[in-house]
């Protein structure tokens, strides 16, 4: 079947510890997080800002993340005070936390694919069962 993609990328600066992690990623240091959302659906929604039937999801809907943590994002933050309890602050809890989000934050339906990278050389993606 014929589908959209929507693909965005943005980046966010936080500071995080991996909880009794044996070496430097469980002391207190920060990455400039890069993420990549992608969001696909074989029809299109209105959102809060359109009523009409003419996108996936709202980029500002996958776009949230990167908003200042005052404003309900992660720019900026602690990671370990901002994520549940029940997340820890891996590459690959984070990715299932803004997968999380942005599946409350878009129509139902719209497939979801998050990318969390910490550094240029490993990132994690974290998707919808096919
Ligand atoms: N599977 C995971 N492994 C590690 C994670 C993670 O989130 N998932 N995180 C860390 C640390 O947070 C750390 O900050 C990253 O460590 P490291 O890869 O050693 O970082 P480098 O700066 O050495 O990366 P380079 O790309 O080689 O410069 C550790 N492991
Ligand atoms: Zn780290």
């Amino acid at each position: 079947m014929s589908k959209w993609k929507l693909t965005t990328e943005f980046t966010f600066d936080s500071a995080h510890y991996i909880k009794d992690y044996n070496g430097p990623c469980g002391r207190l240091h920060g990455h400039t997080y890069k993420v990549r959302v992608e969001a696909t659906s074989n029809q299109l929604h209105g959102s809060e800002f359109c009523p009409h039937p003419v996108m996936v999801a709202d980029f500002r809907s996958l776009r949230w993340a990167k908003k200042d943590v005052s404003k309900g994002g992660l720019d900026h933050g602690l990671l370990n005070e901002i994520l549940p309890p029940n997340y820890e602050t891996t590459a690959e809890m984070i990715a299932k936390f803004i997968y999380d989000e942005t599946k409350k934050r878009v129509p139902e339906g719209v497939q979801l694919k998050v990318m969390v990278s910490e550094t240029a050389n490993s990132w994690v993606e974290y998707e919808d069962e096919t």
